[in-house]
């Protein structure tokens, strides 16, 4: 089997060791020189001294760490990230010497001071007494390049020094390594663990907002959000899936000025009901690709939502089905739903045992100050409803989100698409932070269950590469084809399996569900 980026970087780095030793030929300090600030004793962001990486190339070549590093602690980083590998990040032990002196300087002249976290693929404990006679407040320890036995030994050591071991993990056996490790440092383990996930995939370098999310739950209280963070946006992000560190490399080392902004949209953040919501759905998503690989459905299966329920039965047997999501109208068309209406479908809904997960339930607003999209915001707030689709408004142009807010509104956006210029809106989404957006069709006149399709060439040419969640025009008859095409995450199905409006056939939605089943 061919070798991955990570196994050639943990390959190459072995050889420098057998050639350089474990210091890489450069003169360390013989004992630490500087104090101790502990790693992410408060909440609050982590940034990082990186030149370049695999993935990016060269990101800023010919920075100087120390220059950086200052930048950092001015913006109040509760720590500094120091990249020691040479071959693909232009690392050097050289440059963790430097930032932990700097820090130890500013710790004598009472400003604020960082702690440094040695980041490399760290292979042995001796690198550890390394890191630490450097100045390291704490060392990255990533799960999945070492085994349970070397994990533990490699996080007492670092016990023993009184730092930090900041434990990567992104797997399911990287969990199991977690609670291994753990357990054997016992009552210590607070104190010296802390968790990271990636939502770089470090084989294939494709980052998605959604893992950390989807693992939140299973980690300690103090979790790191690491990579991925390009914006003030996604620090928010993170902070509402309730992670009390993120982990920013390549935005601020490319653009210092960004890390004042990061570091207090981090800091003013909370855990809060939008991060429930993209929790909610990570899981889904992710307890989904497992249970369904093992059972009779299709494991390429995209999540379902079905919209436009105005009728107990017709949602009822949506969520018998297995729908992922049920869409409430709450905008003047043929679909309109009611509060009274949601209140008293959800208490059923809970009721009957048809699925041991309910699907969550989303009111679809197209306008946020009219008195249906009030309605469906309040009942969101509530956790009635467990978000609101802003269906072709931006959410973050209007009063309602920044007015609700500060109540912690869940929500997604829904873009409607029928020229390439309406993927500059999508962008623009991206880059506040929202981290799936729903695309359907654009009809003039009709705000949507349009039964249109999004013209194919479109999304071939402009969709690539997030993760799609797709509605418009979808039908039993053409669902297959539509999920071979274009592998959507979510598919959202309103008239296709209607006999009218708000209407919703039996034999239709059992239909589009059979096209499901394992063939
Ligand atoms: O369905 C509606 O009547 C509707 C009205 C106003 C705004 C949005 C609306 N639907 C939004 C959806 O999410 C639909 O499921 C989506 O447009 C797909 O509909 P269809 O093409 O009928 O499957």
């Amino acid at each position: 089997m061919s070798e991955d980026i990570l196994q050639k970087i943990v390959r190459m780095r072995r050889e420098d060791i057998d050639r350089l030793g474990l210091n890489f030929n450069i003169d360390i300090p013989e004992a630490r020189r500087v104090g101790h600030t502990e790693f992410l004793g408060n909440a609050g962001a982590i940034l990082e001294v990186k030149r370049a990486s695999p993935s990016k190339g060269d990101i800023a070549p010919n920075l100087n760490p120390v220059e950086l590093a200052t930048t950092y602690a001015e913006a109040h980083a509760q720590a500094v990230s120091v990249l020691t590998e040479m071959n693909f990040f232009k690392g050097s032990l050289r440059d963790l010497i430097a930032v932990a002196d700097l820090m130890e300087r500013r710790r004598q002249q009472g400003l604020h001071t960082c702690a440094v976290l040695r980041k490399d693929f760290l292979l042995f404990e001796d690198e550890i007494d390394i890191a630490y006679r450097c100045g390291a407040d704490a060392v990255l320890l990533i799960a999945r390049i070492l085994d349970d036995a070397q994990l533990v030994k490699m996080a007492q050591r670092a016990q023993k020094f009184g730092i930090q071991a900041f434990v990567e993990v992104r797997e399911a056996d990287d969990f199991r390594k977690l609670a291994v490790v753990t357990a054997a440092l016992g009552d210590a383990a607070a104190k010296t663990i802390v968790a990271g996930v990636n939502s770089r995939d470090l084989a294939t370098f494709h980052t998605d907002p959604l893992i950390p999310a989807s693992v939140r739950s299973k980690l300690p209280a103090k979790a790191v959000f690491e990579s991925g963070i390009l914006s003030a946006a996604d620090a928010t992000y993170a902070r509402n899936l309730g992670f009390t560190g993120i982990l920013v490399g390549e935005a601020v080392a490319k653009n210092p000025p960004l890390a004042k902004d990061v570091v207090s949209a981090f800091e003013s953040g909370c855990e809060n009901a939008r991060g429930l919501f993209w929790k909610k759905f990570a899981e889904r998503k992710f307890a989904n690709n497992e249970t369904r690989a093992a059972s009779s459905q299709d494991a390429r299966r995209p999540l379902v939502k079905i919209c436009g329920i105005t009728r107990e039965e017709d949602g009822l047997l949506a969520a018998e089905l297995g729908a992922d999501m049920l869409g409430f109208v709450f905008s003047t068309t043929k679909r309109l739903t009611t509060e009274e209406f949601v209140r008293s479908f959800k208490t059923r809904l809970l009721r009957s045992a048809c699925n041991d997960v309910a699907p969550l339930l989303v009111g679809v607003i197209t306008d946020p100050n009219s008195v249906e999209g009030k309605t469906a915001i309040k009942l969101a707030q509530e956790g009635v409803l467990d978000a609101v689709q802003f269906h072709g408004v931006n959410p973050h142009n209007s009063d309602a989100l920044a007015e609700s807010c500060s109540a912690a509104l869940p929500y997604y956006c829904a873009a409607r698409v029928g020229a390439p210029e309406d993927f500059d809106y999508i962008a623009s989404l991206r880059k506040n932070g929202e981290p799936r957006i729903l695309l359907d069709a654009k009809v003039e006149g009709i705000p949507g269950g349009t039964g249109k399709t999004i013209p194919e060439s479109l999304l071939r040419e402009k969709a690539n590469g997030a993760p799609l969640w797709l509605a418009g025009g979808i039908t039993p008859e053409n669902v297959a084809t539509i999920c071979e095409k274009f592998h959507p995450e979510l598919i959202d199905i309103s008239s296709g399996i209607e006999d009218a409006p708000g209407i919703k056939n039996h034999d239709k939605m059992k239909a589009l569900f059979a096209e499901f089943a394992a063939k």
